[in-house]
């Protein structure tokens, strides 16, 4: 029998809501828990109910599951050992502890742990610190056997997911006291951990489970994969009853599957929605009776599957394997979809046509089953499901709304000099600095200023459009007059309009849609509602004009236009998949760059096109990055070099893992680059100008994520040091990312203390 089976199952959006009241101090620990247990049993049972055979457990988490996996196997930094053990801690290690001092406690302030982003997806783990000492064992409660139980007291038997250990050292770092830790050093310590954990598992009454090794899916060197050979033999004979399924996900594991054959594992996992190519190389890897898990819907979008080819792939696999090794799946775990449609009500009945498009987690776990069924009874079995998906595809496919010709010949028609600035950069800054002079070390900032809770009135309909446009207005009066006050040189208008930098130009954009109930996990209680372009994307109206000329007429200081750029409106959303990324990218582009050169026919001659996400969309293995790049700086090129010589153009990156994109970002040819730089990591400036950087830059002199107030001096020293690697000539003053997230007044004292600094240093000229 074929089994319908899944990876992971959203849990956040309905346990924000307890977690927040948790962190207001409104709710007791206990009431979380109990509100976990609930919301895990109402998951399995709508699993159970798409009508699933194997259903994940311990893929739940209020935070985040690598977090909950270091905390499980004590990996818990120093600094918050002294914490009592419970979600306070596990919090306090995801987001920092703050509490001031009382009569019968210090005060307390520990930085979190680091946050990363979890491969190329928008979600961010928490990084497990390792020391070079580091202890591993288990508590008295162990999460993963705790929800195996939970779901077995209800009559489920669920496959308990683990984070494999190769992954769970890969992914994390040394810490501060452990410099040049080897993490693979610490294998021999964390096995036998492993090994009690999979017995406990075992003695519970598991059969088959998943050991995630998402590190499969990256370039991994030949000495690391002796690691997974020698790791997996040792795990599985260490627990003969059970079954290991190894999930990969996000891309192909390559020849890294080479270990596979003779580790032990009973099964594998991959994604065959992002490497359809890779079924037949990972078949001829396994050996006699080895599982073949296919991840075949796609578990990080939100379109249907088409059925009939994804059964086309199975019944080769089946074919290949038999019925008793094939197992399918979504590609990756659902935590990177929203949970279902049902509450979706505008999108069902105000867009009928593209709501029957859809599917969610729950919608998902059902195709799995109607692909599982199918294989196993026949396609007549499920011929009313395969008919009705088979019809949506159509429909999709054929739809008059997501083609727009007059959009596919103007991108038909792109030539080369649409992609080039009329001269180079050197010559442009020349023309730029004599047509508008700028102070030496000019100062600016990244865009947005703190926010008010206006809008969400205006959203919840409190008060009227007139009403809502006269407070705009006054919120981007107010910033341009604190900004004049503050003596900052090149003024923003402060996006007090915008709810979010790409959902703001999707709204205005055709081509896209909004759900109502779309949320995914970003990080922590954090999610997004990413909006979805189904169609070909266009700009019908300005977009950002009225705004930034208002602004402009408040100020004879220049007013930096403000735009979202291609590669960034495309890696927050979810993207149709019927036509390549880089098409729609580019079509992206064409809006932006219209946008852009209305800006500048409007008297505007500082434009920022944002990048943050250019550099997350890069691939997993080095061998796809250059034609990413080649894409994604092309379109960020046809989006700005629609203007004169003497409108500056600049770019705004906030993750500082540059190295692997140092090349593009010259190819990007902005006049101004912004990017974050709060680690202080002046070596990367260096590195800048190693690789042909030439343009001139703001590395940010501080951290906007903190509500401390920078003092003059530290951000002084910032800026020396900077000097060491860039020409006067080049260096902007900024912070390093948009205030809107923090309060006024330490936004004020924060770029008082930051324009002094400019003007410490034009006085020692
Ligand atoms: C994540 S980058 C944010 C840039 C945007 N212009 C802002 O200031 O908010
Ligand atoms: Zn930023």
């Amino acid at each position: 029998m074929v089994q319908a089976t899944n990876l992971g199952f959203p849990r956040i959006r309905e346990t924000k809501k307890i977690v927040e009241s948790f962190w207001a101090g409104k709710v007791t620990e206990q009431a979380v828990d109990e509100a976990a247990v609930k919301l895990r049993a109402e998951n399995w049972k709508l699993q159970q109910a798409q009508g699933l055979s194997q259903i994940p457990s311990g893929d739940f988490s209020f935070y985040d599951h690598v977090l909950d996996h270091s905390v499980m196997f004590n990996v818990i930094p120093q600094r918050f050992r002294h914490l009592r053990d419970g979600h306070e801690r596990n919090f306090a290690i995801g987001r920092g502890i703050q509490k001031p001092a009382t009569e019968t406690q210090e005060k307390v302030d520990i930085e979190a742990q680091e946050m990363k982003k979890w491969f190329d997806t928008n979600y961010h783990y928490i990084v497990p610190e390792f020391e070079t000492n580091q202890t591993f064992h288990l508590g008295a409660q162990v999460k993963t056997v705790q929800e195996f139980n939970e779901a077995k007291a209800l009559g489920i038997h669920t496959r308990p997911v683990v984070l494999g250990p190769l992954s769970f050292l890969l992914l994390g770092k040394a810490a501060k006291n452990s410099a040049g830790l080897d993490l693979l050093s610490l294998l021999p310590k964390v096995l036998p951990v492993y090994e009690e954990l999979f017995a406990k598992l075992a003695e519970a009454g598991a059969d088959w489970i998943q050991v995630d090794e998402p590190c499969l899916g990256l370039d991994v060197a030949p000495a690391v994969i002796a690691h997974y050979h020698t790791t997996y033999t040792r795990l599985t004979a260490a627990a003969p009853k059970l079954k290991f399924l190894i999930a990969t996900y996000f891309g192909r594991i390559g020849n890294n599957v080479s270990f596979i054959k003779d580790s032990g594992v009973a099964g594998l996992h991959i994604d065959l929605v992002r490497a359809p190519e890779q079924l037949e190389h990972v078949i001829a890897n396994l050996n006699q009776s080895q599982v073949l898990s296919l991840g075949l819907v796609d578990g990080r979008n939100i379109w249907k599957t088409n059925l009939a080819n994804a059964l086309k792939i199975a019944q080769a696999a089946v074919q290949a394997l038999g019925s008793e090794r094939v197992f399918i799946a979504p590609s990756c775990s659902l935590l990177h979809a929203p949970v279902t449609l049902r509450f979706e009500k505008r999108l069902a009945s105000k867009h009928a046509e593209l709501f029957d498009w859809l599917a969610y987690s729950e919608e998902k776990c059902k195709e799995v089953h109607t692909l599982a069924h199918a294989l196993n009874h026949g396609v007549d079995s499920v011929k009313a499901e395969l008919a009705d998906n088979a019809r949506s595809i159509e429909a999709r496919r054929t739809s008059a709304h997501t083609t727009n010709s007059a959009v596919r010949q103007r991108l038909e028609a792109i030539e080369p000099e649409q992609l080039r600035r009329r001269s180079a950069f050197p010559e442009r800054q020349t023309k730029q600095h004599a047509a508008h002079p700028l102070p030496a070390f000019p100062t600016t900032t990244i865009g947005s200023f703190p926010q008010t809770k206006a809008r969400a009135k205006f959203t919840k309909g409190e008060i009227d459009a007139a009403a809502y446009n006269e407070f705009i207005k006054k919120e981007i009066a107010y910033c341009v007059e604190e900004q004049e006050k503050l003596n900052i040189d090149v003024l923003v208008h402060g996006e007090a309009e915008r709810n979010d930098m790409v959902a703001y130009f999707g709204e205005r954009l055709e081509g896209y849609i909004f759900s109502e109930n779309g949320w995914i996990a970003s990080y922590g209680s954090r999610c997004v509602r990413p909006p979805i372009i189904f169609g070909d994307v266009h700009r019908v109206n300005p977009m950002t004009i009225t705004e930034t000329v208002y602004a402009q007429s408040l100020t004879s200081k220049p007013m930096k236009g403000m735009l979202t750029g291609p590669v960034t409106c495309l890696q927050w959303s979810f993207v149709r998949d019927d036509i390549p990324r880089s098409v729609v990218c580019t079509q992206l582009a064409l809006a932006i760059r219209d946008e852009v050169v209305d800006l500048e026919k409007a008297g505007i001659i500082h434009i920022q096109v944002d990048e943050p996400a250019i550099r997350e969309g890069l691939p997993l293995r080095a061998i796809d990055f250059d034609f990413y790049l080649q894409w994604a700086v092309d379109a960020f090129l046809l989006s700005t070099t629609g203007v004169n010589d003497t409108t500056v153009i600049h770019t705004h990156m906030c993750y500082s893992d540059f190295q692997d994109i140092f090349q593009a970002i010259v190819r990007m040819d902005a006049d101004v680059l912004t990017i974050e730089n709060s680690k202080s990591d002046m070596r990367i400036l260096g590195a800048f100008s190693t690789h042909g950087y030439n343009a001139e830059i703001g590395p940010g002199v501080f951290d906007i994520h903190s509500p401390r107030v920078p003092s003059v001096q530290e951000m002084k020293e910032r800026a020396d040091a900077m000097l060491q690697y860039i020409p006067r000539r080049n260096l902007w003053i900024n912070p390093d990312c948009g205030l809107k997230t923090r309060g006024w007044k330490e936004v004020r004292e924060s770029l008082t203390n930051l324009v002094a600094v400019a003007e410490a240093l034009r006085a020692s000229e």
